[in-house]
């Protein structure tokens, strides 16, 4: 396995242009957060446009965060330009088990084979076919319940997928690893799950999905970590978060991750 400081760097180099059809909430966050780690991001959702930019883009996100009918019309574009033309793309279900306009989309995404799906426990739970709820775009069940059917949808759907918590949990259907880096005032900023997805899609279009997703998360985490030595709540946390990311190299990063195969 290539050194999670390898990954940084080839990421930093690349500064790989990802398209992010993502949400109200999330779109400035999530553009700041990539542009800390040295991506280059482009929040493009028009149904014009959406399919002909995702043929320049390395990496594609889709998020259901603040979906309409015309959001997931252009969501099943972009995801679909994506896979027809191989690039990755990752698949963020914000909220999915609060309705079925979520559910039905999520399921017609998953269609169009995903490389990578990152969500909170709930929210994974909710895209396996288990009732769970969430509470809106927050998760209401701890990483460790969502595991079985990380693993079952990932072997169902051939997509890597990551399970997002106090100690992350990614697999491919086969391998499995955890990650815990992190500090519990991270969901105390909104956004910072969607913009983590960003992340993991900018890794992805350097890395293997498997690989690059793990390193994206212990990137992640270990900014957090960092800013919340600084921080004195969650307005001064997103501040230092954004410096930690643009600051930490590749040996403060594998000093600080904390991951390991189960
Ligand atoms: N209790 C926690 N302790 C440490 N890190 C956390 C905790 N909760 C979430 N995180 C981190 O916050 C980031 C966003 O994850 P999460 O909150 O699960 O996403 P979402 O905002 O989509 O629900 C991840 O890097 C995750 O590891
Ligand atoms: C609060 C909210 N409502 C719709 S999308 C959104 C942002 C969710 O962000 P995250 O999943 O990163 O907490
Ligand atoms: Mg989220």
């Amino acid at each position: 396995m290539t050194p999670l400081s390898g990954h940084l760097e080839a990421m930093r180099t690349a500064a790989p242009l990802v398209q992010n059809v993502s949400n109200f909430v999330a779109m400035n966050v999530m553009a700041n957060v990539m542009l800390a780690i040295g991506a280059s991001p482009a929040m493009v959702h028009a149904r014009d446009e959406v399919e002909e930019f995702a043929g320049l883009a390395s990496a594609v996100t889709i998020n259901i965060g603040t979906l309409d009918a015309e959001w997931s019309e252009c969501m099943m574009l972009a995801a679909g330009a994506a896979a027809r033309r191989g690039v990755p793309w990752v698949l963020d279900p914000v909220a999915i088990g609060a309705t079925t306009l979520r559910r039905q989309l999520g399921a017609r995404l998953l269609e169009l084979s995903p490389t990578i799906v990152r969500g909170n426990a709930s929210e994974i739970l909710a895209l396996s076919g288990i009732a769970a709820r969430g509470r809106g775009a927050d998760a209401v069940n701890a990483v460790a319940e969502a595991e079985d059917s990380a693993h079952n949808l990932a072997h169902k759907s051939g997509a890597i997928v990551a399970v997002t918590g106090a100690v992350d949990f990614v697999t491919d259907g086969t391998r499995a690893m955890r990650v815990s880096n992190g500090d519990p005032i991270m969901p105390r900023v909104t956004a910072l799950g969607c913009a983590l997805t960003g992340v993991v899609g900018a890794f992805a279009a350097v890395a293997s999905a498997f690989e690059g997703t793990v390193a994206a998360l212990a990137y992640y985490g270990a900014a957090g970590e960092v800013a919340a030595r600084s921080a004195n709540g969650p307005g001064s946390f997103q501040v230092a978060f954004l410096d930690a990311l643009y600051t930490m190299q590749g040996p403060d990063l594998d000093a600080i991750a904390r991951v390991r195969a189960i």
